[in-house]
């Protein structure tokens, strides 16, 4: 059942689930088999991964953070020593108080030098902990905004940026909680294990027997914790869009309207019970696991309480080592618990360190091949040659074998009915996409070997899906060219240039107003407003090339034909590639190029289609003829 609702999100996400061109070909029912439990010998690594995160953080406080774990370990066991000199000073034969004062001294002093320590540890770890959170979640910006638009249709990416996600708050913590107490634990054991040693060295083969279980323990629970994330990700996923569906905006209306509330309800509990089911099966193997441990460490540590006790009784330790060692099993006991949560929490946090390595890998694996070449300053015409393109959940072609030319400051519009392939022209055109065959050009310097930011300089969009920004209305306009200042004369006149001015200057704080009634002082825009803005914001970039998907699928029919028989001017000069589905709009560009599965069937000016009499003409005539009725009635 889950697996068809999940089968079914993907779907109506657009992504089919089948053979993909990328080499990361995508099986949602391979996705939902839960993975093998991960083996004890990838700790090393986990702890390395951590380590180079933490130290590549914050340098200096981590190299600070670890000389304090070195001096806590050594000062515990001075402590130990200390404290073992002093009992053997009170129990010696005869006790002068003179004698004992040296040994109080010291025991205090390095007592007062170890609680102090540890004060300072402790913040630092917590500073630590912060600082790698920071820093992991900008990996994770980084990685997200770095890797090819492409990676977005591919599930498995979605998988690991979610787990990234989510992660990067809480599990940089964990994790550098972990490693460094890890660090702590380690060189405490060390120290208190070499005290234990000179006292009674087969001590320390008892306590490291008692603790196995616990550490066995703590790597399974950690191990089968990051099964349990991993599992439940594409589950969870979904789940996290039910939840959005039910609480977000966008949806709000339409979820009244229908009355979906409840149906959509149902299937967010129904995977949150699942999850929950899932959950209550891991805490009880953890806690089995845990008390097991648990018991089988009492019982070797009161078995080897009871060796001491006969050695004492025996003469063959005196009081002062028993006393000694007593006080060295029970911290080593805390350190070795320590160290296994340590290694439980690594274990844990393991899937975010997972996530980011093979976040960078994927970044740099899409990367583009070098050299890079610079887009040329003065170019005359932009490109595509024979290009195919399929989407990596589909297996037909989207595009095939598609050449046209656009000189410099030339309209040109794509037609053709709906999923003709029209978008994702455009978003080839514009260097969004790579053609998995054939190139685009700009002149003869192929987009492909350019750096993606260059290549975007040279061109403006509005896109059909564009985004509607929560901010002010400045905001929404200078974002066209964030390297520009959004000083007034450049804002307005781009808004000028969209007809959005009068209405942005009506709003309560004009352009400063906050575009959401979410946020104290917004205000919303109506559809066709939000389209100007967006308008707007494509101007404000004043790039070479302007590509309009459907800039006026939400104007009123006089106001689309008035921004078109402005464009020449607003462009200045500029090159514009146009989509839309109303032929009376496109009918002055200097070409148009009609679209029909994924090929381009006919090319020419208004006229030269007109005389074809094929699909244009017969469309062109249809729209028309639409119009002519609905004059008459
Ligand atoms: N992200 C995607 N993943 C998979 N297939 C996609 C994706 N985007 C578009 N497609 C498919 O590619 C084809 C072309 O889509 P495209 O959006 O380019 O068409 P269009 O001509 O712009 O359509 P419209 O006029 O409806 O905007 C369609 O069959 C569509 O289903």
């Amino acid at each position: 059942m889950l697996l068809r609702i999940a089968r079914a999100f993907f779907e109506r996400e657009g992504v089919t689930v089948g053979v993909a061109r990328t080499s990361r070909n995508f099986d949602l029912d391979q996705v939902l088999r839960p993975v093998r439990l991960r083996s004890a010998r990838s700790l090393p690594r986990l702890l390395r991964e951590a380590f180079a995160l933490t130290f590549d953080a914050a340098p200096r406080t981590a190299t600070v953070f670890a000389f304090i774990q070195v001096f806590i370990g050594l000062g515990v066991a001075a402590q130990l020593l200390a404290v073992r000199s002093l009992l053997q000073a009170l129990l010696g034969d005869q006790v002068e108080v003179g004698t004992l004062v040296p040994h109080v001294i010291a025991l205090s002093t390095i007592s007062a030098v170890v609680g102090a320590a540890n004060a300072v540890r402790t913040e630092q770890q917590r500073l630590l902990g912060e600082v790698v959170s920071i820093h992991a979640t900008g990996k994770v910006i980084d990685v997200g905004t770095s890797v090819d638009l492409l990676a977005f249709e591919d599930p498995a990416f979605h998988d690991s940026l979610q787990r990234a996600r989510l992660n990067a708050v809480v599990r940089p913590v964990q994790m550098t909680t972990g490693a460094l107490g890890i660090l702590s634990a380690s060189f405490a054991v060390v120290g208190i294990g070499a005290a234990l040693f000179l006292v009674q060295p087969l001590f320390v083969l008892f306590v490291a027997v008692a603790y196995a279980p616990a550490w066995l323990a703590a790597t399974r629970s950690g191990s089968a914790a990051y099964d349990f994330s991993r599992n439940q990700t594409p589950r969870e996923r979904l789940r996290n869009y039910f939840f959005q569906l039910l609480t977000d905006k966008p949806y709000a209306t339409e979820l009244r309207a229908f009355g979906l509330k409840s149906a959509l309800r149902d299937r967010h509990d129904e995977l949150a019970q699942r999850r929950l089911a899932d959950f209550r099966m891991l805490v009880r193997q953890r806690l089995k696991a845990g008390l097991i441990s648990s018991l089988l460490a009492a019982g070797l540590i009161a078995a080897t309480l009871v060796v001491m006790i006969l050695l004492v009784s025996t003469g063959r330790m005196t009081i002062a080592d028993a006393g000694t060692a007593a006080a060295a099993l029970v911290l080593l006991g805390q350190r070795l618990q320590s160290l296994a949560s340590g290694v439980g929490a690594v274990y844990e946090s393991s899937l975010f360190l997972e996530d980011v390595t093979s976040f960078s890998a994927e970044a740099h694996g899409r990367s583009r091949p070098q050299p890079i070449e610079a887009v040329p300053a003065d170019w005359s015409r932009l490109r595509a040659e024979d290009v195919h393109f399929s989407y990596p959940s589909r297996m037909a072609s989207t595009l095939s074998g598609v050449t046209l030319e656009i000189r410099r400051g030339e309209i040109i519009a794509l037609v053709g009915e709906n999923g003709s392939g029209k978008s994702t022209l455009a978003k080839l055109l514009a260097g969004l996409y790579q053609p998995s065959d054939g190139r685009v050009l700009l002149d003869d310097t192929d987009l492909a070997r350019c750096a993606p930011d260059d290549v975007a300089r040279q061109i403006g969009m509005v896109l059909q899906d564009f985004v509607r920004y929560r901010l002010s209305a400045r905001d929404n306009i200078a974002f066209g060219a964030p390297q520009r200042p959004a000083d007034d004369a450049s804002v307005t006149d781009a808004a000028r240039r969209a007809d959005a001015h009068e209405f942005i200057a009506s709003l309560p704080d004009a352009y400063e107003t906050p575009l959401g009634p979410e946020f104290l002082g917004g205000s919303d825009l109506s559809g066709g407003q939000w389209q100007r803005l967006a308008l707007a914001r494509a101007f404000f970039r004043d790039a070479p090339v302007l590509i309009l998907d459907e800039p006026t699928a939400a104007l009123d029919a006089r106001a689309e034909a008035d921004l078109f028989d402005r464009i020449r001017d607003l462009q200045r000069g500029r090159t514009v590639v146009l989509i839309s589905h109303r032929f009376s709009t496109v009918r002055s560009a200097d070409r148009i190029h009609v679209l029909h599965e994924g090929q381009i069937v006919e090319s020419g000016t208004h006229k030269d289609l007109m005389a074809l009499a094929g699909r244009y003409a017969a469309l062109y005539t249809l729209q028309a003829s639409a119009y002519a009725d609905q004059e008459k009635h």
